[in-house]
């Protein structure tokens, strides 16, 4: 792995478990760490001796050896090197064994990412300095829920080979962030990432867009000129909102990334490419493929991986932690002091629905900071919307119970029915139409009800 900065304290992780190692890794680069890795006990040793590290977590059985065989070498060698074990469930006996031999901490299987956290902050005596925040702040994506974890895996999985990704999510979800970050962690990093929005170009310039033209192919083609596969050459090609794709265009893209050479608008010779693709949609493509949208046999060439960007509403706390990162970029482009949020700012933010992800968190960010007086941000500053599942709990409050159900949607109808009733000075031919129900129906509520003039 590459190294970062000489200022990042640098962990090693020893784990011949493929799987684990990665996620161990994951968390500490995005704590801001230099994390370095070894499949087991001999090659950790050879590390350890050769190189400095300020902090070593390790699996304790490994095929090669015991992790309190490490212990006991640092020991032995008198490194100031705190090490902590990671023992499997239930075997306590182990973790003593560990801490005897000069362990300072272990952690049980399954791994807390919290508890991992929290006892790498304590060895390194690190609690978000400015070069962890900065190492933090270059993430690719932002968040420590379980949902966003497992894209990360996946992300570093796929920038390892060439397969093309499609990648799936709500709008403002960042899907073309994961694309970038493919791209960045992949042998292609150095080459073009080429961005294309499917939606946004004509139909009648798609296939010169994609492909280039050739001086005189038409009237305006003043000069040669590359398409999107040309200029993504030896990169990544990122096709996004590509269910937009008009059905001839996509047999010609087919066409292209299956041979993969492409020919210029006007031009005789076909050209080698080699481009990996990532394609995204917030549509359902399956469905596009379905209803005859969509051709099946370029949803299965460009569906190979599918990478599933979570909604913000199924990411937990990361609201709060991605709201926290973004005010203070602004405060930073801005010049000015971060704001903080109060109590009941961080209470709205978590219970908003976020139908426009990331996206609309950083416009409502940027609306509060310049709203707000002083130096925090108050739930009114938000301006949220109220969601549809508040206003449910809005109503039920004031109703009382839900259940039993019938009661309840009693109550919730009688409430409706007064208030049309209020509004129309008790005009029952109005109110009726108020609530979109015949007069009729209306009255036969009011009697089933024991709704009365008051
Ligand atoms: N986990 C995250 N951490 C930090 N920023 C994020 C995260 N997810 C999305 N963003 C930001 O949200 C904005 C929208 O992201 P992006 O354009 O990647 O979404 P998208 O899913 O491709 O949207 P669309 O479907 O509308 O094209 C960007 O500014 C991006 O940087």
């Amino acid at each position: 792995m590459a190294k970062k900065s000489k200022a990042l304290p640098r962990v090693l992780v020893v784990d011949d478990e493929v799987d684990l190692a990665e996620l161990l890794e994951l968390t500490l680069l995005k704590m801001g760490l230099d994390v370095e890795k070894a499949h087991g006990v001999i090659a950790a040793k050879a590390l350890i001796d050769s190189q400095h590290f300020d902090l070593c977590l390790s699996d304790m059985r490994m095929p090669d050896g015991e992790g309190l065989d490490l212990v006991r070498h640092i020991q032995a060698k008198g490194l100031d090197l705190p090490i902590a074990v990671i023992t499997a469930y239930g075997s306590t006996e182990n973790a003593v064994a560990a801490l005897k031999a000069g362990a300072f901490d272990y952690l049980a299987k399954p791994v807390a990412l919290e508890q991992l956290r929290a006892l790498v902050k304590s060895a390194l005596k690190i609690d978000a300095t400015p070069a962890v925040k900065a190492a933090r702040r270059d993430r690719p994506l932002l968040g420590d829920s379980v949902a966003l974890q497992q894209v990360l895996v996946l992300i570093e999985k796929l920038a390892r080979n060439q397969a093309p990704v499609y990648v799936t999510g709500e709008s403002g979800s960042g899907k073309e962030r994961a694309a970038r970050a493919i791209h960045a962690s992949s042998n292609r990093a150095e080459k073009p990432f080429v961005a294309v929005n499917c939606g946004a170009i004509p139909e009648n310039l798609m296939e010169s867009e994609f492909f280039g033209y050739r001086k005189g192919a038409f009237t305006g083609a003043m000069d040669d000129r590359e398409g999107f596969f040309q200029a993504a050459n030896g990169g990544t090609l990122f096709l996004d909102e590509v269910a937009d794709l008009p059905l001839a265009m996509q047999v010609k893209l087919l066409r292209a990334i299956q041979e993969r050479k492409v020919r210029q608008v006007g031009g005789v010779n076909e050209v080698d490419v080699d481009v990996r693709i990532i394609s995204a949609t917030h549509q359902n493509l399956a469905r596009c493929v379905e209803s005859g949208k969509f051709r099946q046999d370029l949803y299965y060439r460009l569906n190979v991986i599918e990478l599933k960007m979570p909604a913000l509403r199924e990411m937990g706390d990361d609201v709060l932690t991605i709201a926290q990162f973004l005010v203070e970029d602004i405060a930073a482009r801005q010049g000015m002091p971060v704001m903080k949020f109060t109590a009941a700012a961080k209470k709205a933010l978590c219970r908003y629905d976020f139908p426009g992800n990331v996206r609309e968190l950083e416009n409502i960010l940027e609306r509060a900071v310049a709203l707000a007086d002083g130096t925090e941000i108050d739930s009114d500053d938000l301006q949220l919307q109220q969601s549809q599942c508040d206003k449910a709990e809005a109503v039920a409050a004031n109703l009382g119970d839900t259940y039993p159900l019938q009661d309840y949607l009693d109550r919730v109808e009688k409430a409706a029915i007064v208030a049309a009733l209020d509004k129309t000075g008790f005009n029952r031919t109005q109110a009726a139409k108020l609530l979109g129900v015949t007069f009729r129906s209306l009255r036969y509520r009011l009697e089933r009800l024991g709704i009365v003039e008051g």
